[in-house]
């Protein structure tokens, strides 16, 4: 008996970052989209917790119970007295350390995946709940689709979508850690007012309508200075996008993956075969959005 959750990446269409709060964390306006790359987590019983991944950079992943897999497990278990003797297998296709989720959607797949295998019959808020402790980000791997979120990011107000957009995502030859983009943030804030995060009319307004050049001239992302800051050549990659023909680039979340609308599937290939030829990236893939959350296959 195994289960089997697949689970999406995202992307940030706008990300409005506030000052530092006391707990460390910054206060956002994060709207997310969830897009059709995916990793697929399969819990099975086994005589102890263990973690296995494959797929690309999959070297990169920590397979102790820093795995944000193996933490989602252990979180429910403790909640529901559970012993934890549970294989995780992530097949991993969404970009490691790459801005769009991944870890964070492992948990909250590993988390429906374990629910579903051991009975637990946890309700969707209190997975919510869990998802919340895992990470900012985790509450809307688990919800999919288009989301704000508010807070640390983990406060969720579903969103309406009027149609599909068209992504193509450029994967970074190196990673950018998550705090060290919010440090370097903080460091270029340094002596200005940072405002209040609100979240855009004109991006909520262009996702009701399915309208990708409004979104274009909407989106915006406050880490992209931090990140191109970090790491100066995704300029590089984001002019190649352009110039390739994208309607908007844009970091995405807090790097280094670079994300390119284009306004349909057949734009979406060219954008993608002309940045595969720029050598300014190590791999490009296109997604779609939005797609549903973690679901059980
Ligand atoms: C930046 C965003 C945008 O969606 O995602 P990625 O680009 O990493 O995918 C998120 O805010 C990342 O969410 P997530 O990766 O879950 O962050 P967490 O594990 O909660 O926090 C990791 C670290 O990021 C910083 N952090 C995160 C969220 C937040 N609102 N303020 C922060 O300052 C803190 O330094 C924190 O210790
Ligand atoms: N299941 C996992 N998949 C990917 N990274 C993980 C996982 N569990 C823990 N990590 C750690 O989290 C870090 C951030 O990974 P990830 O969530 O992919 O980045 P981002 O939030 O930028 O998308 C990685 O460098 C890795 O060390």
């Amino acid at each position: 008996m195994s289960v089997t959750v697949r689970v999406p990446a995202k992307v940030n269409v706008q990300l409005a970052v506030g000052a530092a709060r006391p707990d460390g964390f910054h206060e956002l306006a994060n709207v997310f989209l969830a897009v059709g790359l995916y990793d697929e987590v399969t819990a099975a019983p086994a005589g102890e917790l263990r973690v296995t991944c494959a797929g690309p950079d999959a070297e990169q992943v920590p397979l102790d119970r820093t795995n944000l897999a193996a933490r989602a497990a252990l979180a429910l278990a403790e909640r529901h007295g559970v012993e934890p003797a549970v294989h995780l297998h992530i097949a991993k296709d969404i970009p490691v350390a790459g801005g769009m989720a991944g870890g964070s959607a492992d948990g909250a797949a590993a988390l429906v995946a374990c629910d579903a295998l051991w009975g637990t019959g946890a309700s969707r808020d209190e997975l919510l709940d869990i998802c919340a402790e895992l990470g900012s980000d985790v509450p809307f791997s688990l919800v999919g689709g288009a989301a704000l979120g508010t807070g640390r990011g983990e406060m969720l107000t579903p969103l309406e979508v009027g149609g599909t957009f068209h992504w193509v995502f450029a994967l970074a030859r190196r990673g950018l850690s998550t705090p060290a983009v919010f440090r370097e943030f903080d460091r270029l804030a340094e002596g200005r007012d940072v405002p209040e995060p609100v979240a855009s009319p004109d991006v909520l307004a262009a996702l009701a309508k399915g309208d990708c050049d409004a979104l274009a001239l909407a989106v915006s992302n406050d880490l992209q200075p931090a990140a191109l800051s970090l790491f100066p050549e995704l300029s590089d990659t984001l002019a190649a996008g352009r110039a390739a023909g994208a309607l908007a680039a844009l970091v995405s979340g807090s790097g280094p993956t670079t994300a390119f609308l284009a306004s349909d599937a057949g734009s979406a290939a060219e954008v993608a075969a002309v940045l595969r030829a720029s050598g300014t990236c190590r791999a490009v893939r296109t997604a779609e959005g939005p797609v549903a959350g973690a679901t059980v296959v």
